[in-house]
């Protein structure tokens, strides 16, 4: 496997972790290379739906497909490919990074491929509730080319005290990475009107949890 560069002298490091302190949210442009984003995109590309589930809300005991909240389809990523084993490289570096700068102790990083076909979408939701879950920091790369208004899919920040107050609202562009924190903001994606791909991922700590150690995925 060739080894891919992740990130250019333009990575914007510093923007992001300021952002996190700041305000416990970011979105940027550019945070990864062209090369990285460009192999990302031909690797999800070529994943048939076969390949992937429809995903569920909820995880482990209470895992259940429920398709009026959420449709997209998912795949885990291991480091199988150089363009995944890259990806999730880079989220290490970007993982020490918070840890160093801001003491935020996380432990790990799991992520997803996900693929909304024309028609889906995923209510407005948080990622993990106080003290259910390892989830600390979400995690969302767009992987779009060509994404026009007319295409749908936004994504949609909500404020943190007021879940009806909108912060922001950003097409799934192609090299766009949202982090936020993820007990804290709810979010959701505007139904897509044409395939809409992306990385979900979330970093997390190790603390267990009603028993359960590191509970899996
Ligand atoms: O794709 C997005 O914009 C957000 C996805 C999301 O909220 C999730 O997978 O939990
Ligand atoms: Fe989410």
């Amino acid at each position: 496997m060739s080894v891919i560069q992740p990130f250019t002298s333009h990575t914007p490091f510093d923007q992001v972790v300021a952002d996190i302190c700041e305000k416990g949210w970011s979105v940027t442009d550019g945070f990864f290379s062209e090369e990285l984003i460009e192999a990302l995109l031909a690797d999800i590309s070529e994943l048939d739906n076969a390949y992937m589930k429809q995903a569920g809300v909820g995880r482990s005991n209470d895992h259940q497909v429920v398709l009026n909240r959420r449709s997209d389809y998912i795949r885990w990523i291991d480091p199988v490919t150089s363009a995944r084993a890259a990806f999730l490289d880079a989220m290490s570096e970007l993982r020490l990074a918070f840890n160093r700068r801001l003491f935020m102790g996380l432990w790990d990083y799991e992520a997803h491929f996900a693929r909304y076909e024309e028609g889906a979408f995923y209510e407005k939701h948080v990622d993990a509730f106080k003290g259910k879950s390892n989830r600390v920091l979400s995690t969302v790369l767009y992987l779009n080319e060509a994404w026009g208004d007319q295409d749908g899919g936004d994504f949609v920040l909500f404020d943190e005290q007021d879940e009806n107050k909108e912060v922001g609202r950003y097409a799934p562009i192609k090299g766009r990475l949202a982090v936020f924190l993820s007990e804290d903001f709810p979010h959701e994606v505007l139904t897509a009107k044409r395939t809409r791909h992306s990385i979900a991922g979330w970093f997390r700590v190790n603390n267990s949890i009603q028993n359960n150690v590191d509970p899996g995925q």
